[in-house]
């Protein structure tokens, strides 16, 4: 199973670039794709589920040319659009039934499938009941259950995270983790916690480019020795605020607990930290800023 990205550039009216000769390669498991807003994510995302055209590039599905079959991607693909709507008085059954029919599903397959999906999502004891009584963490995972109808070899999941509590996020990252195993999960967010756990691939994109794919533990292994933190008593702390690149500040009674990335010692009293995978994607981000501005 093999998702290749070459030199895909998606250019909008008005000379505004949504993605820019961006390449990559994709097997089975999760690929969390990272970056700030407006980096692309959701423009990669759009193209890879044929619901907009890349302006330049190819993408092939095990070989096969999607910009020219697009149907080719449309029978393995599932998707959890960042807009993700819900009928409010539908039931999760009722919902899925009903998309189940639109793509045409063999309503006995459909009912079974059905069942097994509103156990996978943890959602069968809430099945009869109206979605617009659901958290929205229990919304998501009728999304997630949606995506999953036709068992898609290719699930792309935008931004689901997105305005959950923690306790759900975690649930919902547990999901995804457990979906992986037959097929290619992408799942894009700015939220670096959300793929740190799960992702055994990781593409970092930044104003339309890509910075970098690489797995969790190559990005950490990139950011060792650029990542200091020392004490600073409160007001030395306001004066360096803005010429440091911070990752972190955690207000102690002796002063700031500052966390910087820098390539070489900050500060005399600095002294080097293990990277989190946090650290390295702003570590990355801001490198591949200031190649930008060069
Ligand atoms: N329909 C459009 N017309 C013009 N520009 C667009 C359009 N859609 C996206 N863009 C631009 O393309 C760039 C990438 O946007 P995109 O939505 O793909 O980013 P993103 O990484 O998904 O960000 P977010 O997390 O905020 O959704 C942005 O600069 C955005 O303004």
């Amino acid at each position: 199973m093999e998702l290749v990205i070459e030199g895909v550039s998606k250019k909008y009216k008005g000379d505004s670039y949504g993605l820019r000769d961006l390449s990559l390669q994709i097997g089975t498991g999760v690929l969390g794709l990272l970056g700030p807003n407006g980096a692309g994510k959701s423009t990669l995302m759009r193209i890879l589920s044929t619901i907009t055209k890349p302006t330049a590039g190819k993408i092939s599905w095990n070989g096969v040319d999607i910009t020219k079959d697009p149907n080719a991607i449309r029978r393995i693909l599932g998707y959890l659009p960042q807009d993700f709507g819900v009928y409010p008085h539908l039931n999760a059954v009722e919902f899925l039934e009903y998309l189940a029919s639109i793509r045409g599903l063999e309503p006995a397959i459909a009912r079974k499938r059905i069942d097994e999906l509103l156990h996978l999502v943890n959602l069968y004891e809430v099945r009869k009941k109206p979605l617009n009584s659901l958290s929205g963490g229990m919304k998501q995972r009728v999304g997630i259950a949606q995506a999953l109808l036709n068992d898609p070899k290719l699930l792309i999941v935008d931004e689901p995270t997105v305005g959950l509590d923690p306790e759900e996020r975690i649930r919902f990252r547990n999901l995804l983790s457990e979906l992986s195993g037959e097929r290619i999960v992408m799942l894009s967010t700015h939220i670096v916690s959300d793929v740190e756990s799960t992702a055994t691939d990781i593409a970092i994109v930044n104003q339309g480019k890509l910075v970098i794919q690489a797995t969790p533990s190559e990005l950490l292994a990139a950011a060792v020795g650029k990542v200091w933190e020392w004490v600073l008593p409160g007001p030395a702390w306001m004066e360096i605020r803005n010429q440091l690149l911070i990752s972190s500040t955690v207000q102690g009674s002796d002063g700031v607990r500052i966390r910087v990335i820098a390539d070489a010692q900050p500060s005399a009293e600095s002294r080097l930290v293990n990277p989190t995978l946090e650290d390295a994607y702003l570590y990355f981000i801001s490198a591949h800023k200031q190649l930008a501005t060069v």
